[in-house]
């Protein structure tokens, strides 16, 4: 396995047991026939804390996704070991905001509680609390279509929050989004992760995001995908978003992770 950087600083959640365990995981693609094709991802090891916030960086087609997916249970592991240590499956937040465009905004965070049967006042009260929480209050009855990019992403971020899982899985959920925007986003879900205690998953290609948003780090080596840094992040909570480009840990920390993705690419 490659060599993984550590730089080490002090950390609340580092003595908190680990909500994710991913050891030697390695996953490959196989075509109809059955003959290999891809390797996406070979050799990868990490653990999540309970309550951490990790990014994943990495280049396109590292298997970023592929690790996600792996953890969500949607894709099948080659070999290697995956433990998710919590009562409820995880909830995931893709790239394209995922809503119905028939049902409201309510409706929509709704919509995983009316699958379990949850009784109408109960849905109502918890979606009354994601509302206020991702600002969308005055658009309860709005339909998508009435919705910006960034505020129909608000709606897959409530919707995932809404059952209340342990683990959150976010696949570069503000990639299509405009810079500004993004910004307003990664404060806000930063507000909500203080607010909720979540484990969170992130996968970007933005090295900013990742050092805005992370506790730690992880940094992926082109296809197939192995953990080559993991990184802490060293700046204090709470953290404001824009303030934090103030300090020159930020453009140092930049320049390490820009330096460990600018390594020659492996096939
Ligand atoms: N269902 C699939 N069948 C075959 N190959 C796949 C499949 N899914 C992913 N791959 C391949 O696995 C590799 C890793 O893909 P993955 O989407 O995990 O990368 P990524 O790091 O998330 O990329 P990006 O940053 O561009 O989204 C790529 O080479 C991709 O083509």
């Amino acid at each position: 396995m490659a060599t993984v950087q550590e730089t080490v600083h002090p950390s609340a959640v580092k003595t908190a047991p680990p909500a994710i365990e991913v050891s030697h995981l390695t996953k490959a693609f196989y075509d109809s026939e059955g003959d290999r094709v891809t390797v996406a991802v070979s050799d990868v090891g990490f653990s999540v804390a309970r309550g951490e916030f990790v990014c994943i960086v990495g280049p396109s087609g590292c298997g970023k996704t592929t690790v996600l997916r792996i953890l969500a249970d949607l894709e099948q592991k080659l070999s290697g070991t995956v433990k998710l240590h919590s009562a409820t499956p995880p909830a995931m937040v893709f790239q394209e905001a995922s809503v119905l465009p028939w049902l409201t905004v309510a409706e929509n965070i709704a919509f995983p509680l009316s699958l379990k049967g949850v009784s109408r006042a109960e849905q109502e009260a918890r979606v009354r609390d994601l509302l206020a929480l991702t600002g969308l209050t005055e658009f309860a009855k709005a339909r998508p279509h009435q919705l910006s990019g960034g505020m129909k992403q608000r709606v897959s971020v409530a919707r995932a929050l809404v059952d209340d899982r342990e683990i959150l899985l976010m696949d570069e959920p503000f990639g299509a989004l405009d810079e500004q925007t993004r910004l307003v986003l990664q404060q806000e879900l930063l507000r909500i992760w203080e607010t909720t205690g979540k484990t969170v998953v992130f996968i970007t290609h933005s090295v900013d995001e990742a050092l805005t948003l992370a506790d730690r780090v992880l940094v992926m080596s082109p296809r197939p995908g192995t953990l080559v840094a993991n990184l802490t992040v060293p700046f204090e909570r709470p953290r404001d978003v824009v303030e934090m480009r103030r300090d020159k840990r930020f453009w140092d920390m930049t320049y390490e992770v820009w330096r460990l993705l600018a390594s020659p690419a492996r096939d």
